[in-house]
C-alpha cells in the first residue's frame, strides 16, 4: 500500500503566528522552517511512507525541504488549508483518485516526530480512512484516506470531532510524538520534553546562546 503524505504550509513568514517570538531572537521564518524540517525528515524515514509532498503558496521559501527528501508543490492560491490539500490531491492523483494509493495530510509542526510512531499509526489504519487526534484531543495531526478513496479533509477548529463525524477511524496507537504539534510556547516546551529533532533543537540552542 503506497502512502503519500501531504504537508500543508503557509508561506513561512505568515504561518505559526502564535509562536512568534517563542525562540527569542531567532527569525520567525527560521523557526517555521526548523519545525517543518524535523517533521519532513521523520516522515521521509517512516516505515510505509513512499512520498512526502509539501503543499504551499511559497515554493521558493520552502525549497530547502526538498533537500530533505520532500517534493514541494504550489497550492495554486488555495484559500485555506483544506482547499490546499484538495488542490494537491487532484494534482498528484487526478480528479478520480484511481488506483489504490493512500493519501494523507500530516501537520508541518511536529518537531519531535519519531518515524516509528508514524509508521505504527499507518499500520493501525490498515487501509481505513483514519486520523490521529492531537494531544489535547481536539485537533488532528494526521489524516489518512482509504486506498483509492478521497482524503475529504476537515481541518480547522474541532477537527478531531469533525473527522470522526465524517466516518474516519480515530487511531489509538500510543504515538506521543505524532500527537504533539506545536502551536504555542507551551506546546514547544512539551515537545522539548519528548525530544526535539536536530533542526529545532539546534535553533533553540543558538537562540538561547545569544545574550
Ligand atoms: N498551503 C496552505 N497551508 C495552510 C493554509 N492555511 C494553513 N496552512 C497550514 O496548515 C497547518 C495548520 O494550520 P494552522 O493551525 O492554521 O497554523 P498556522 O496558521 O500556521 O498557525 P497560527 O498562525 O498560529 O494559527 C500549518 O502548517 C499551516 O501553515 C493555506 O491556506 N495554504
Ligand atoms: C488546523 C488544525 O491544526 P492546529 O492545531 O495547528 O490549529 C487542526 O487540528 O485541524
Amino acid at each position: 500500500m503506497a502512502v503519500t503524505l501531504l504537508v500543508p504550509m503557509k508561506p513561512p513568514r505568515a504561518g505559526k503566528s502564535r509562536l512568534r517570538g517563542a525562540f527569542g531572537v531567532a527569525p520567525h521564518t527560521s523557526l517555521v522552517l526548523a519545525l517543518a524540517s524535523d517533521t519532513v525528515s521523520a516522515a521521509v524515514a517512516a516505515p510505509g511512507v513512499d512520498r512526502v509532498v509539501v503543499v504551499t503558496g511559497d515554493v521558493e521559501a520552502l525549497a530547502t525541504l526538498g533537500d530533505l527528501g520532500a517534493d514541494v508543490v504550489d497550492d495554486e492560491g488555495a484559500e485555506d488549508l483544506n482547499a490546499a490539500l484538495l488542490v494537491a490531491e487532484r494534482r498528484l492523483f487526478g480528479p478520480s483518485r484511481a488506483g489504490d494509493a493512500v493519501v494523507g495530510a500530516l501537520q508541518a509542526d511536529l518537531p519531535a516526530l519519531r518515524p516509528a510512531e508514524l509508521g505504527r499509526a499507518l499500520a493501525e489504519a490498515g487501509g481505513r480512512r483514519a486520523f490521529t487526534a492531537d494531544r489535547h484531543g481536539t485537533g488532528t495531526t494526521l489524516l489518512l484516506s482509504a486506498p483509492g478513496g478521497p482524503l475529504a479533509p476537515r481541518f480547522g477548529v474541532g477537527s478531531a470531532a469533525a473527522h470522526a463525524a465524517s466516518g474516519a477511524l480515530a487511531l489509538t496507537t500510543s504515538a506521543p510524538s505524532l500527537r504533539s504539534d506545536v502551536d504555542t510556547a507551551d506546546d514547544l516546551a512539551y515537545a522539548r520534553e519528548l525530544g526535539l529533532g536536530t533542526h529545532t533543537a539546534e535553533l533553540l540552542t543558538q537562540a538561547c546562546a545569544v545574550p
